[in-house]
């Protein structure tokens, strides 16, 4: 995705106008030389009257008129494209995080993710918007330029033959130091701001812990890295442009020194040749000279999309989807056969053969130790992790088949620490739909929810600002808010991961008879840690390091399963 060269590729048809903005300024360059030159002759060499060069004058004005908007034209293709590929870029980035959100928010830092989507994607921008209309102008100019030269006189043609390809040796050389060096920069940023972010998250606990001078002391070290890194860059931007400017310099000077010598010592070259020479070889360098510099731009542009590439290298197994429409009247019989699981790079844990029923409108509770993978069987009932091997089915089909949004559109997830995002209480309720609802609706979800309490209790109600940089909620006040998104949504299955932090008595209530309230009319499936939700469930799904040992009402799994009882006793505070 991030190859820079397939990426230009498709983009054919602005390279042909890139290529003809290039032949039309050519042209327009070598005009403006001869009109500018013919004037000069005319007004001091000739002695011709300011009345007979009107023309060429108007023609001048016309040259360098068209000059100027073929430039101009070809600068914002360039940027053209530049714009769409970073939208492409961006976008593909995005897809790529979601294609499993689950393993991409806790996969690497969130500093470098932001790094990566706004700065890294930035670098790419020259490649398009400078280097690409660059190459079409210092490779179409050039040659019209010294087309023009040998025909006028050969021997410039010559010394610029000669020493032009210093030029583009100096500028290959340079470029690969250039790439090397901003590859280390970018390094540098993305940790930088990996470790900055992170920190900044942590500000409580690096407290906590008196490790504030630590932390302080490891991002000054990134910082410093981080500037050493762009000094570097910057300094042999400025190598490669006193380089380039001193051959051009050189160049000129020769180009000077002959036709100097042909007028003066010679005196076989005429004046109007002598000018348009010394006319066109500083155009002609100056095209050589900017693909110089456009050539490092690249060449930070390539590193940069080296880095991009990592992003789309990062192994995350995507979930699939299909194209079908889940649409449920009633809630749906789900059934996992045989299904595995393991997280990349965790040889430790994996879910394996989980064989599972369940039915329409039955509460299912999920329980076991610690670490038995009760959250990544729920991710995986949810869509939000695939199986590696074995099947979802949903009402008989493969949960593949169907569409991602429809499925979504039917489910519930109240997690245990539900994300609350920047903005009301209001925004954050409406969030559980994606249909237009009415302020009564939101309200009365709001209400089943519990939340009118803690609205009434705030200055601003329902309009108070909540999430980041807003008033913060606890554990129990945001799985409110999220018993309310789903109140709003009138899903068909619910899936609760029930708080395992102690709630008051009462909070606790309230929270059992919203879910209660809202399993109604849907499938839930609750990752269960109180005894209440156990007893109360249809069927109790025990899992052991990744496997279910035994299945079935609280009752019969009392009878037959001696682990299960041993949880049940500890959970009612009983010896083992
Ligand atoms: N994204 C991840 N990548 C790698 N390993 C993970 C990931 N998430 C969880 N694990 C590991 O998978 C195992 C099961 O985790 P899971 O969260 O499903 O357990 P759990 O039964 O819900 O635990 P708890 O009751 O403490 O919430 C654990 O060993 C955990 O360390």
């Amino acid at each position: 995705m991030a190859d820079l060269k397939a990426l230009a590729k498709k983009e054919q048809k602005k390279m042909v106008f890139l290529a003809l903005y290039a032949v039309l300024s050519g042209v327009a360059i070598v005009s403006q030389a001869y009109l500018l030159v013919a004037i000069i002759d005319r007004i001091f060499i000739q002695g011709t009257a300011f009345s007979e060069i009107v023309n060429l004058l108007i023609g001048l004005f016309a040259a360098i008129f068209a000059r100027t908007i073929f430039q101009y034209q070809s600068g914002k293709t360039g940027l053209k494209m530049a714009a769409k590929v970073k939208r492409e870029l961006r976008d593909a980035i995005v897809r790529q995080y979601s294609l499993n959100p689950v393993q991409r928010t806790i996969q690497g830092q969130t500093g470098q993710k932001i790094s990566a989507l706004v700065d890294v994607v930035d670098e790419v921008d020259s490649y398009f918007s400078r280097y690409i209309p660059q190459v079409f102008q210092s490779l179409i100019i050039p040659i019209i330029i010294l087309l023009v030269i040998f025909s006028e006189h050969v021997a410039t043609g010559i010394i610029i033959i000669i020493t032009a390809p210093f030029i583009p040796i100096f500028m290959i050389v340079i470029g690969f130091k250039t790439k090397d060096k901003t590859e280390e920069q970018l390094e540098e940023m993305s940790r930088f701001s990996g470790a900055f972010l992170d920190t900044l998250q942590g500000l409580t606990t690096l407290k906590l812990y008196g490790q504030s001078a630590r932390q302080k002391e490891a991002i000054r070290t990134s910082s410093i890295g981080f500037r050493n890194a762009t000094m570097e860059v910057l300094k042999i931007a400025f190598q490669n442009s006193l380089v380039l400017e001193f051959v051009s310099m050189l160049s000129i000077g020769l180009v000077a020194l002959e036709v100097a010598l042909r007028m003066i010592v010679f005196q076989d070259l005429s004046f109007y040749t002598g000018f348009l020479m010394l006319m066109l070889a500083p155009e002609f360098y100056t095209k050589l000279k900017d693909l110089g510099s456009a050539f490092h731009s690249a060449k930070e542009s390539m590193a940069a999309a080296k880095k991009l590439e990592g992003e789309f290298a990062n192994s995350v197994q995507p979930v699939t989807w299909g194209q079908e429409k889940f649409i449920s009247e009633k809630p749906p019989a789900i059934e996992l056969k045989n299904v595995h699981f393991r997280y990349p790079g965790n040889e430790e844990f994996a879910l394996s053969n989980i064989n599972m029923k369940i039915r329409p409108l039955e509460k299912v509770a999920i329980v076991g130790a610690t670490g038995s993978g009760k959250t990544t069987l729920l991710h995986l009932i949810a869509g939000l992790v695939p199986p590696l091997k074995g099947e979802v089915a949903v009402n008989g089909k493969l949960r593949s088949k169907y569409s991602e949004s429809s499925w979504f559109n039917q489910l519930s997830y109240i997690s245990q620490e539900p994300y609350l995002f920047a903005g009301t209480i209001y925004d954050n309720i409406t969030l559980g739909s994606n249909q237009t609802v009415t302020k009564e609706e939101v309200i009365e979800a709001a209400e089943k929810a519990g939340i009118s309490a803690l609205a009434g209790s705030l200055p601003n109600g329902y309009d108070t600002f909540i999430g980041e940089g807003g008033r913060g909620l606890s554990g129990g006040e945001k799985q409110r808010i999220a018993i309310a998104r789903a109140f709003l949504k009138q899903p068909s299955i619910i899936l609760f991961d029930e708080p395992t932090t102690g709630l008051d008595l009462q909070t606790e209530r309230f929270l059992q008879s919203s879910i209660e309230e809202l399993a109604a009319r849907s499938t839930l499936i609750t990752v269960a840690h109180r005894l209440h939700t156990i007893q109360q469930a249809d069927q109790i799904i025990f899992l052991d390091n990744g496997k279910i040992i035994a299945s079935g009402t609280h009752e019969e799994l009392m009878d037959i399963n001696t682990s299960y009882r041993r949880m049940v006793t500890v959970q009612q505070g009983g010896a083992i």
